[in-house]
């Protein structure tokens, strides 16, 4: 499938909220995280982010049984107007007013979606808007979180949702931003398939824990972005012990060199990295791997981007 011309790739200023304080209160839940947006689009005494970041699953606790008590109606169809007075969703109409409050690009996190054609199927979804609050793409999280770690960790997302369909992307004055949703990230194919439609970068809402935390968050982020040359990010929440599931924290950004430009403790921060569009080139122009794939050598993979 092909897309349109990316916007060219210029400077731009990331912000991340590792967000803290996610309760069982919906309405302080997004209370803090318009708080939170305000603080990270005042740039904190230094310049003002294009773009800030919530994590995934911000406005209600992560797990399988909270997803259908938290659950909220969209109904966002890619390419039509969406009037977002209109929306049965409080949090979209939060995020929108806070993105046009801060005058900032808002990948809104994920929060639990319900179908508006078919009531029985949730999704975990990501929402984005512009500076003047429209929303502009969504993600549905295509993989869904199914692992059994015995001893160590058992989560089944598929117990309440259900995968999304499609691959997202978003285009600003200065990048084609591609979306992922947390163990999105594990699969290559989709972040392959993002940059070669044109994504500068991608981002990905997550909430890794405390046993794959340690062993694959920083390597997948860095795997995603050496094998495609892009910059790749996962905004995390803040650790919270005292909660059913325990985040593993640090928010980071890596470079298409694969280096790692920041990275967030555990706690409730916000990280803010300068976006250089040079690294990009100059990675591409060094190691040209995006024109030297040999597609006839492994026909299994669609040389069609
Ligand atoms: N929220 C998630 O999808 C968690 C993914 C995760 O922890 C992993 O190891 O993958």
């Amino acid at each position: 499938m092909s897309t349109s011309q990316p916007p060219t790739f210029k400077p731009f200023r990331l912000a991340l909220i590792q967000l803290g304080q996610v309760t069982s209160d919906k309405k302080s839940n997004l209370a803090h995280a318009r708080e939170m947006i305000g603080k990270a689009a005042s740039g904190e005494g230094a310049k003002k982010p294009d773009l800030i970041v919530l994590p995934e699953c911000f406005n209600s606790p992560y797990g399988h049984v909270h997803f259908p008590v938290y659950a909220e109606t969209i109904g966002y169809t890619p390419g039509q107007a969406y009037d977002v007075e209109k929306s049965e969703s409080d949090s979209v109409k939060v995020l929108s007013e806070a993105a046009k409050e801060a005058g900032v690009w808002l990948i809104g996190g994920s929060i639990p979606e319900r179908d508006a054609a078919d009531s029985h199927k949730l999704y975990n979804t990501c929402t984005v808007y512009s500076p003047k609050g429209d929303l502009v793409a969504l993600h549905r999280k295509v993989h869904l979180f199914d692992i059994d770690i015995p001893g160590k960790i058992t989560f089944k997302e598929s117990e309440t949702l259900t995968g999304g369909t499609t691959i997202n992307m978003f285009d600003t004055p200065f990048a084609r931003i591609g979306l992922g949703i947390c163990y999105d990230i594990r699969f290559p194919e989709l972040a392959m398939t993002a940059a070669r439609r044109g994504c500068h970068a991608i981002i990905y809402p997550s909430a890794f824990n405390l046993t794959t935390g340690p062993l694959h968050w920083e390597l997948l982020q860095r795997a995603r972005a050496v094998d495609n040359q892009i910059f790749v990010s996962m905004c995390s929440p803040a650790r919270d012990m005292s909660a059913g599931y325990h985040a593993w924290g640090h928010t980071m950004v890596v470079d298409p060199m694969a280096t790692v430009l920041a990275e967030a403790g555990h706690e409730e921060e916000i990280i803010y990295v300068d976006i250089d569009p040079a690294v990009f080139h100059s990675a591409r122009a060094g190691i040209p791997v995006t024109t030297q794939r040999r597609f006839d050598v492994y026909p299994d993979v669609s040389s069609a981007a």
